[in-house]
């Protein structure tokens, strides 16, 4: 699969260093062209080390949008909230400095916060330069989950760039996620995952298959957007 391009690493660490710099330069590059530059990050424990990193990186972050592919519909407040994990991890440093666009607002539901947050997320500079996604061990990404009832919708592919209200058979709490067209209204797309079973999970994805099954499939499959594959063990 030529067009999706794998990184290996011995450990998280070194994956971290050259992740952080292999996106500093994609931000700086978006500056220099377009005087701006916009990164879609995901939550959940893998990118921390990542995070730690790139805020330290030298970039003119005032010029820096960030967003997420996904959050939890709970308070920012909350530890399960994704906002709370990038502002605490990622902008904090030298990245206070970026603009940060939350997907949580006070609608009590995802479902009545969707529209909201498209329309927030019209804010960050688009097509989007890196858009960064990790993986769960059920083959989702972003909250784009096997078995939601929502995924046919997310996964329109001729659906307008926007969020999704998206729930979860498994993971806790009610979710809005970005869906494919706005995931695919990027530049570049980076999968970072991290274990020996996600790296299985992730052969069984790049190989033929239902995307419903393994929804990672949806970004996988797709030749629009050139995408990489950064895997420690
Ligand atoms: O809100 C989230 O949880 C993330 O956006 C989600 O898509 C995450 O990337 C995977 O669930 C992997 O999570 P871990 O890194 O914790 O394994």
């Amino acid at each position: 699969m030529s067009w999706v391009h794998e990184h290996r690493f011995p450990d998280s660490l070194a994956l971290a260093h050259a992740l952080s710099g292999e996106i500093k330069v994609d931000l700086e590059e978006a500056i220099q062209e377009r005087g701006a530059a916009s990164l879609v990050v995901s939550g959940g424990r893998t990118p921390t080390k990542l995070f730690e990193q790139l805020r330290a990186e030298k970039l003119d972050w005032s010029k820096v949008w960030i967003t997420l592919a996904d959050e939890r519909w709970v308070e920012t407040a909350n530890p399960a909230s994704n906002e709370k994990l990038v502002r605490e991890t990622l902008l904090t440093g030298p990245a206070a400095a970026a603009h940060f666009v939350g997907l949580k607002n006070p609608a009590p539901a995802p479902e009545a916060g969707a529209d909201w947050a498209t329309r927030a997320l019209t804010r960050v500079p688009h097509p989007f330069d890196v858009v960064l996604l990790g993986m769960g061990d059920d083959g989702h990404t972003a909250s784009l989950f096997p078995g939601s009832l929502a995924l046919g919708k997310a996964l329109d592919r001729s659906a307008q760039p926007g969020c999704v209200a998206i729930n979860s058979l498994t993971a806790p709490h009610a979710r809005l996620s970005l869906n494919l067209s706005a995931l695919l209204d990027s530049r570049r797309i980076i999968l970072h995952i991290e274990g020996e079973s996600k790296w299985q999970v992730y052969q069984r994805a790049k190989a033929a298959g239902p995307v419903a099954e393994l929804p990672v499939r949806s970004v996988l499959q797709q030749k629009e957007v050139p995408m990489d594959v950064y895997w420690a063990p």
